[in-house]
């Protein structure tokens, strides 16, 4: 007896996976460790920044009511009564007709109330020991950097669920983040059926063909902050299938396989799915490529049962995976990113389900353009490489045409490098 299978929408089966998705647990790893990982608190402002006034430029400290009057050709000549470098903590007081000497970053020594650059006294042209000629009227406060002027202690600067990149570990770091707060990331065991399937290493023979699915997924799984485990092929044999599969949800999170999930005298993960009693979620979309896609729940953990065909079992992971990923990880809004833009070609094949098919899009003219990247055959695996989003074809009709308007969905890959 074969289990039934009704098409859900690609929206339904979204929600039926969202709706067990958990947070991971929170661990606490060093800074240098933290990139690529997702925030699991948010970040707010430890101190004021800066936390001290301080100057923007290499100058002189001054008070501003001494250089009244100050020109090119009648300089205020004001005593120069000490240094400071950056990190001092001035221990004088600038009085009144005096100056100090004050380098970029440092701060604003107490009775000062602004800088004057080099360049406007007669520093510039001669270094001066004692004595310095300031050429311009000042204001007070002019070219002082003031505290609490770029944050807050307090303010929120980054929200939980981010992902850490350049402008985070920035953040993290100034306001002394050693250990950061981040999710654990998930384990996933990735798993290749078929029979025919050879590893990367091995000749060719008539019939049968490498794996390239566990890799391709691996490498998903890593973008989208998951930890690939990787369990090798097994051949089409339930018993086996059982067996791996147990142990691989014993060492994991959660287990993606390939193959096996359609009608075929061979394909047994339909037969795994029934032998285990597992908890079915959905095992047919209406959707192209990767309409048999499955998905199930076995004690607490989350089996996925992607498509053989290497173009199906991309997008599989893309609008079913990643968002579940995401969640565990605490981001808040999951799924590819959308957006509009003009069909660049033909796209006239009709359909009865939505195609979700491998593009890539560019600007032209100013507007963005999307274009299939190649064969669109699930059964296609040499130009995943050129894909940087999904176009979305609805249903229905016969299909799109050149200078329509439809929905793509970006993909994090081959974008801008
Ligand atoms: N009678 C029907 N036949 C098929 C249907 C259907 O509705 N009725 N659906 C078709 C669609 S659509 C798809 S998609 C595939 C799904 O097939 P399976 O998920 O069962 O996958 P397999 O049969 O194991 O393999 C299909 C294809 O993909 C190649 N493959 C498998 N694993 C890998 C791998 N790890 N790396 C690279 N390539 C792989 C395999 O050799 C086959 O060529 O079913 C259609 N049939
Ligand atoms: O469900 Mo399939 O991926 O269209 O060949
Ligand atoms: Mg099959």
């Amino acid at each position: 007896m074969r289990f039934h299978r009704d098409p859900i929408s690609v929206a339904e089966a979204q929600r039926r996976i969202l709706a067990f998705a958990g947070k991971n647990k929170v661990e606490h790893v060093p800074l240098t460790e933290s990139e690529g990982r997702r925030l699991a608190e948010p970040i707010r402002a430890t101190n004021d920044v800066p936390h001290f006034p301080k100057s923007p430029y290499d100058g002189f400290a001054v008070r501003a009511e001494d250089t009244a009057g100050a020109s090119l050709e009648k300089p205020v000549e004001l005593e120069v009564v000490g240094a400071i470098a950056c990190g001092d903590a001035p221990d004088f007081t600038v009085g009144k007709g005096q100056a100090a000497r004050i380098m970029t970053g440092a701060a604003i020594p107490e009775g000062a109330d602004c800088v004057i650059m080099f360049e406007m006294t007669t520093e510039n042209e001669a270094r001066v020991e004692k004595v310095v000629g300031v050429k311009k009227e000042m204001k007070a406060g002019e070219n002082v950097i003031e505290v609490g002027e770029e944050k807050k202690s307090g303010d929120l600067l980054v929200e939980a669920g981010k992902r850490i990149g350049p402008g985070e570990m920035a953040i993290l770091a100034t306001f002394g983040y050693a250990e950061v707060p981040v999710y654990q990331l998930p384990r996933i065991g990735i798993l290749a059926t078929g029979s025919e399937l050879l590893m990367p290493e091995e000749p060719l023979r008539y019939g049968k063909i490498r794996n390239s699915n566990s890799y391709m997924t691996a490498s998903q799984v890593r973008q989208a902050g998951g930890i690939p485990v990787l369990y090798g092929n097994l051949q089409d044999d339930p018993d086996e299938a059982v067996e791996r599969v147990l142990t691989i949800l014993e060492e994991t999170d959660m287990l993606i396989t390939s193959g096996g999930v359609s009608v075929g005298d061979f394909d047994i993960m339909v037969e795994v799915f029934k032998r285990l009693d597992v908890d079915l979620l959905f095992n047919k979309i209406a959707m192209r490529p990767g309409s048999v896609t499955s998905a199930a729940r076995y004690n607490d953990a989350f089996i996925f049962g992607l498509s053989g065909n290497p173009g199906a079992c991309f997008v599989g992971f893309e609008l079913f995976v990643r968002p579940l990923l995401q969640a565990m990880q605490g981001k808040p809004e999951t799924g590819l990113k959308e957006m509009e833009a003009v069909l660049g070609v033909d796209m006239k094949k009709p359909s009865s389900f939505p195609r979700y098919v491998r593009s890539s899009w560019k600007i032209e003219d100013g507007k963005a353009v999307v274009y299939p990247v190649g064969q669109d055959k699930s059964g296609v695996v040499t130009n995943i490489t050129d894909a940087n989003c999904l176009m979305c074809i609805p249903p229905g009709g016969s299909g799109v045409a050149k200078g329509d308007t439809v929905t793509v969905l970006m993909l994090p890959y081959n974008v801008g490098e």
